[in-house]
């Protein structure tokens, strides 16, 4: 393929692989052109990952006020909450990084192209462009990265009653009244927290026996707790079968939990339920690119869909929905585009994931339930978070804990878990002893300063098990 418009590399969609692909192949002086429709730089910085962050953060501030007022140590004359401010914050921070993404296209080379990208044919897009018109191009090599949208269960009566996602709840600029939050897993806890700390009387319905399901038992029941502690309501083993009203104004909800009769009357709902991918629209079907029953794009271990030179990454192509995971998926496709060797895969690749609730929680590696499936042996160690002596300083000492899986064979770590403040910044260091196949030793003998969080990570693995 030849010609004006032909570029060696195209992405559909401007999340975090397919901009990164673009960027680091038009530094190596290659031909690239990033397709977006219209968030500049994906979900993340625009209405995901540091929106939410930002609220949260926003919700924190507003939450320890008060708590230092009722202790009588901050004298404040009101800590009511201005939710147009807390909104501007947020808007100011994606502004910021609008402008920055469009500066890195400017510098990289790389072509943005304002539009809503399709495949048309064998390695070919066609853009209906923001400003009007039409573009067609050719490429080399494709990249998918149209990312994912909250699903919207298929219940009687939820799409009428107009529920909000997480891009209209974070651009609400007053708090709600009571908040129903439909879905226990990362986005559902993350806002219930933030909304009760901002003010809003918050209902969680969760479908199964417990949120945070694939989390071990005595994890989420603590971040229950927690939750629950700060007025958090939860309604598990709930069946919703029947919305009414409008979220904005008033919204019923109405089904069975644990098999009986249950309603409840909210101001605002939030959809938590979970993602859907968006590989509609984009002409995957018609260009022959194999999709799963899920409809992801079905790709193998280097990110290649069945067509060779077309890729998907990130979540259209089910990665584990993170922002970092789409940053490996950009590694995982640039090592099989530059033949490095050794190939840089998604094979048992490490999935590190922190829960930004206070206190946060943090995992890397095997999970109780996961290592007892596997029927993988394991010695336990767990310290209540009140032996990471930071956690005193910050006012955590009394909720949490960190645990490790360490094999029953070896001295090499099998997992980690930790609730606690600042729990995210802990995951580095444990990652590293995995991934390097370190024994437990090599953090209980650092010499770790005093005090951080990090240090508890000493005081955690001194505590492990002699093998039996
Ligand atoms: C509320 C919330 C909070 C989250 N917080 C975190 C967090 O703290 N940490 C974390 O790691 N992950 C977090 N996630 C998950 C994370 O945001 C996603 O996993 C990640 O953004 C997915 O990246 P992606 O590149 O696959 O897709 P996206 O970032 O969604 O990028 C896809 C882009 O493609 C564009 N597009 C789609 N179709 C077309 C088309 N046909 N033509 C042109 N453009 C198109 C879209 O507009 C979008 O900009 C959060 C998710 C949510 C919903
Ligand atoms: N801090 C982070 O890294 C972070 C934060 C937010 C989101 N995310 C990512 O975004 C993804 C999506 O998050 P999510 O919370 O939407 O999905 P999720 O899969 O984490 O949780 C969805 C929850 O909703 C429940 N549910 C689904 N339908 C329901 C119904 N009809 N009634 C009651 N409950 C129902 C499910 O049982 C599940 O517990 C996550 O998987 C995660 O990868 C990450």
């Amino acid at each position: 393929m030849s010609g004006l418009d032909h570029y060696d590399t195209i992405s559909i969609g401007s999340g975090e692989a397919g901009k990164y692909v673009c960027w680091n192949r038009s530094s190596q002086g290659k031909k690239t052109a990033v397709i977006e429709h219209k968030w500049l730089g994906g979900s993340c910085p625009n209405i995901a990952c540091l929106p939410s962050k930002n609220v949260i953060c926003s919700a924190d501030v507003v939450y320890n006020s008060r708590k230092y007022v009722a202790r009588g140590m901050l004298k404040a004359h009101g800590t009511g909450v201005d939710m147009s401010l807390v909104r501007e914050r947020k808007r100011e921070m994606v502004k910021d990084l609008i402008e920055m993404h469009e500066l890195v296209f400017k510098t990289s080379g790389a072509e943005l192209i304002l539009g809503h990208g399709k495949l048309v044919g064998d390695k070919t897009v066609e853009i209906e462009l923001k400003d009007g018109g039409k573009r067609t191009l050719t490429g080399d090599n494709i990249i998918i990265c149209t990312g994912s949208r909250a699903k919207i269960p298929d219940i009687l009566g939820l799409a009428e009653a107009k529920p909000l996602t997480h891009i209209e709840l974070l651009e609400l600029d007053e708090v709600p009244k009571h908040l129903i939050i439909l879905g226990g897993g990362y986005v559902g806890m993350e806002f219930a927290q933030a909304f009760r700390r901002l003010g809003a009387e918050i209902s969680v319905i969760e479908q199964n026996d417990t949120v945070l399901r694939r989390e071990d038992e005595d994890v989420s029941s603590a971040l229950v707790d927690i939750l629950k502690g700060e007025g958090v309501q939860f309604f598990t083993s709930a069946t919703v079968s029947n919305v009414s009203g409008t979220s904005g104004e008033s919204v019923m909800l109405m089904g069975t939990k644990a098999g009986k009769p249950f309603s409840i009357i909210g101001s605002h709902l939030l959809v938590a339920g979970g993602r859907v991918p968006n590989t509609e629209d984009t002409g995957l079907e018609a260009a022959g690119i194999e999709l799963t029953q899920s409809n992801h794009v079905k790709v193998n271990e280097v990110l290649q869909s069945n067509k060779p030179g077309v890729f998907a990454v990130g979540d259209c192509a089910n990665s584990p929905h993170f922002t970092h995971i789409g940053f490996d998926d950009f590694r995982v496709v640039s090592s099989f585009l530059n033949s490095q060797e050794p190939l840089r895969s998604t094979k048992n690749r490490q999935v590190p994931y922190t829960l930004y609730t206070d206190p946060e929680l943090a995992h890397v590696g095997l999970s109780e339930v996961e290592a007892k499936r596997a029927g993988i042996q394991y010695r336990l160690v767990k310290l209540p978070m009140a032996a990471f002596l930071r956690s005193r300083t910050l006012d955590a000492a009394e909720k949490g804990f960190a645990k490790a899986l360490v094999s029953a064979n070896n001295d090499t770590i099998l997992g980690f878990t930790a609730l606690g403040p600042r729990a995210g910044e802990m995951l580095p260091v444990v990652q590293l002893a995995m991934s390097a196949g370190l024994p437990h030793t090599s953090l209980s003998g650092l010499i770790i300063t005093h005090p951080t969080m990090c240090e508890g990570l000493v005081s955690l693995f001194s505590a492990v098990p002699a093998k039996s």
